[in-house]
């Protein structure tokens, strides 16, 4: 793993990545799809999955086999996960409001679910039970009435335990074994089996994401979450060990990774890279992390820990450790990052499945913007204004002065013939 000053560091990421084949193999994806419904959808799985399916809808057999095939252990953990993300994402229930005024007039915000949603569950390069629990419950807990999920089969139209174990425990009724692109088109489209959504979430590789980018509009979507990334402010109190192997939890997502520890101590970044090399060659997923360590790993050498903190804001990272003496006192001054974990026992793969927050976060310097998944991404709102005669008396002549600036007479009358109406008559 290169370590370098941190002042030499470039933020290579390619934003401007050239994707013009993908992005015309989803349209072609989504064209066939919305001409052909179901039809184009057992084609497009048999050719990028290599299942045969008859039913799209994942079988209530395969749900009762799955449990014979997780450990007890598996369904134990997965349950208090499910309890822990629950109350974290109850914190964030937002409840509609009204605001009365002296003059009778009445303004306010009414909150209400989504009716339908889309969760997609990824299943190519890694099963991911984690992810269904983090996007369903934020849903049910918003109050959405229909969750509708798909995941990829393998090419004997399974899906895996796993992600069955979950969906179950969730209580999902509404599931279908479909991936990529071709799962986006029919849940923003609907075909002969499957109801279109209102909106679509859930991470995914590069087909499931610009599908998600090409139907939003038509529906909406949470976010476009890239390959996964993380970034550790050590200082010399760091374990070197505890380091490389959080830098390697993120780095065995995706070739395309990021894993990036950013140290003020040049004796502790030459202990974490050889702590790397040592935990890499143990990993199964070997060939993955080494491309990602190799591609976008770094470690940077500042000249403070404040400059460490500059450095992360820069890249704005999905998530940021902070295993140094006092991590509280520098959390204030952390402005962009997806998630934050505070100390050495916070370990990243602590908030991916158990701890409640959300771990689909915002990736590749987007935490300068954009938030985690939480309730918010579940629920619409709609403003409420009620104006009686008193306020409308004595605020008309106001809002016929803006309107008229704007060239916008019919707005003006519609003021006007009330104040003409109703003049002098207040009650
Ligand atoms: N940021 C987050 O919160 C977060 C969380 C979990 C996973 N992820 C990311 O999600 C991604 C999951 O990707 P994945 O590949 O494992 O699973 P996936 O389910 O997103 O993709 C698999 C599907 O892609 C389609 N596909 C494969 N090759 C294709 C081709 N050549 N043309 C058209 N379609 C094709 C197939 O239909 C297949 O079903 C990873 O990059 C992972 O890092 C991100
Ligand atoms: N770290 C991923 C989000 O970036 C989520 C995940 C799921 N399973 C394990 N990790
Ligand atoms: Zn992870």
């Amino acid at each position: 793993m290169k370590v370098l000053p941190a002042a030499e560091y470039r933020l290579d990421r390619d934003q401007t990545e050239n994707l013009t084949e993908q992005r015309e193999a989803v349209q072609s994806i989504l064209s066939e799809v919305r001409a052909k419904g179901d039809a184009a959808v057992r084609d497009l799985t048999k050719r990028f999955d290599r299942a045969e399916l008859d039913d799209l809808r994942i079988p209530d057999e395969m749900y009762e086999s799955a449990y014979a095939q997780v450990t007890p252990a598996f369904v134990e953990a997965l349950r208090e996960a499910i309890v822990n993300i629950r109350v974290y994402h109850e914190a964030q229930k937002r409840t509609s409001w009204m605001l009365p005024s002296a003059d009778g007039s009445l303004l306010g915000q009414i909150v209400r679910p989504l009716k339908r949603v889309g969760v997609y569950v990824p299943g190519g390069l890694a099963p991911l039970p984690s992810t269904a629990l983090m996007n369903v419950i934020p849903a049910q807990v918003a109050g959405v009435p229909e969750i509708v999920v798909t995941t990829p089969p393998d090419a004997e139209g399974r899906v895996h335990p796993g992600i069955l174990v979950a969906l179950k425990e969730l209580g999902i009724t509404e599931a279908y074994r479909i991936g990529g692109a071709q799962a986006i088109g029919a849940l923003a489209y609907g075909t002969e089996t499957i109801r279109p959504v209102d909106k679509i979430t859930g991470p995914g590789n590069v087909y499931v994401a610009l599908a998600k980018q090409a139907v939003y509009g038509l529906v909406a979507i949470d976010m476009i979450a890239g390959p996964s990334d993380i970034l550790v402010i050590a200082d010399e109190t760091a374990d070197p060990d505890y380091v490389a192997a959080d830098l390697l939890s993120q780095a065995e997502h995706d070739p395309m990774a990021q894993s990036i520890c950013v140290t003020p101590s040049h004796d502790l970044a030459m202990r974490v890279a050889t702590a790397l090399v040592e935990q890499i060659g143990k990993l199964p997923r070997r060939e993955i992390a080494e491309a990602a360590i190799r591609g976008q790993g770094a470690i940077l050498v500042t000249k403070d820990l404040d400059e460490a903190v500059e450095v992360a804001n820069r890249i704005a990272p999905e998530h940021l450790e902070l295993m140094v003496a006092q991590p509280t006192e520098w959390l204030g001054r952390i402005e962009n990052a997806g998630a934050i974990f505070l100390g050495p026992y916070s370990t990243e793969p602590v908030g991916d499945y158990f701890a409640g927050p959300n771990h689909t976060l915002p990736t590749y310097g987007t935490a300068r913007f954009s938030s985690p998944l939480s309730l918010d991404d579940f629920v619409k709102k709609s403003s409420v204004i009620q104006y009686g005669k008193q306020a409308l008396l004595a605020n008309g002549e106001k809002i016929i002065a803006l309107a008229e600036t704007e060239g916008l007479d019919a707005h003006a009358n519609a003021v006007r013939i009330r104040l003409q109406k109703e003049g002098g008559s207040i009650q």
